[in-house]
């Protein structure tokens, strides 16, 4: 299996690309990465160094990609943060560029606007480039709750809410669903949801809260849920997997201390999750 992967990158910790690619890889995919940005580290530090590119430079990715003849055997594209509206058109032109050559491949838009507590945190026009272009545009978007609430003007408190906003997000197009960070009146104060859905149904998968907020962590249940997603074909399947996967991570990341993701050191956790949660039909 081939995903072309466009997202930031970082050279010390884990998140876009360095949190996306590695995972995937572990999971038996080819990765084929193109940076939108190359930082020293995630802004989360408030500090750091490096570049952010522009919509050219993945269109001339592209076009070098393209040149190998190999767009016919990709079979999906993966997007994250967008550090701006060019970079977003080019993203799309990318997408289609893999349609044309292979119309089974599937676009999944994580739409990464902000969260509860730090509110949008990406550049002006980007939740209205999200909202009008990139998620109608694709197959599978994988919002928390926040972007899920904005993307949809819906305010979700109870797992009904949840089910209207999400079928509002897969009226626009997407029809694969999975919100992650999901917390309604059901919820547990010491636990986090995630719900998925498709054509077959609604799923929620209920794991602890752990003491932790770790950078990264998004874009990694993101490309998770996107290959056993890719392989299965069932939102219940790629929940219940990649649920494991990402809860197993970020539990020994605790546990260490790290302030990264412990994305090597733990990485057994992608194939063989030490732990396993059961999707259950909402
Ligand atoms: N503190 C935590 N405890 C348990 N799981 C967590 C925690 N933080 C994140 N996760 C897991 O990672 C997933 C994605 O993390 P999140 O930070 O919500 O992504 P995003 O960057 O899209 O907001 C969550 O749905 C949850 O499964
Ligand atoms: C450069 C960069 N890309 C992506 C992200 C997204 O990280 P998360 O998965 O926590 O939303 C961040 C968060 O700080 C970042 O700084
Ligand atoms: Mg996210």
């Amino acid at each position: 299996m081939n995903i072309l992967s466009i997202q930031s990158h970082v050279a010390y910790g884990h998140v876009g690309n360095a949190s996306a690619v590695f995972p995937m890889q572990r999971l038996g995919v080819e990765v084929w990465p193109i940076h939108t940005v190359q930082f020293s580290n995630h802004t989360g530090y408030g500090a750091w160094k490096g570049r952010v590119f522009d919509g050219g430079m993945i269109d001339e990715v592209m076009e070098g990609i393209a040149e190998r003849g190999v767009l016919p055997s990709c079979d999906g594209v993966l997007s994250g943060y967008m550090g701006s509206a060019d970079i977003g058109h080019a993203i799309l032109s990318a997408v289609e560029r893999v349609r044309a050559a292979n119309p089974k491949a599937l676009y999944c838009c994580d739409p990464v606007i902000g969260d509860v507590g730090r509110g949008i945190f990406v550049r002006p026009g980007i939740p209205e480039f999200m909202r009008e272009q990139a998620v109608p545009a694709a197959d599978i978007v994988t919002p928390n709750q926040f972007e899920l609430e904005l993307l949809t003007d819906i305010a979700v408190k109870t797992i009904a809410d949840a089910h209207r906003a999400t079928e509002a997000l897969r009226d626009s197009g997407p029809k694969v669903v999975l919100v992650t960070s999901l917390s309604t009146n059901e919820t547990p104060d010491d636990a986090m949801d995630m719900m998925a859905s498709d054509a077959k149904g609604s799923w929620r998968v209920r794991t602890p809260k752990l003491d932790v907020s770790l950078n990264g962590a998004g874009d990694a249940i993101a490309a998770l849920f996107f290959t056993h997603y890719l392989r299965e074909g069932s939102a219940a399947a790629a929940l219940a997997k990649a649920s494991a996967s990402i809860y197993g991570l970020l539990k020994r990341t605790k546990e260490a201390g790290s302030r990264e993701i412990l994305m090597v050191a733990a990485q057994d956790e992608f194939v063989t999750p030490s732990h396993q949660f059961v999707p259950e039909p909402v």
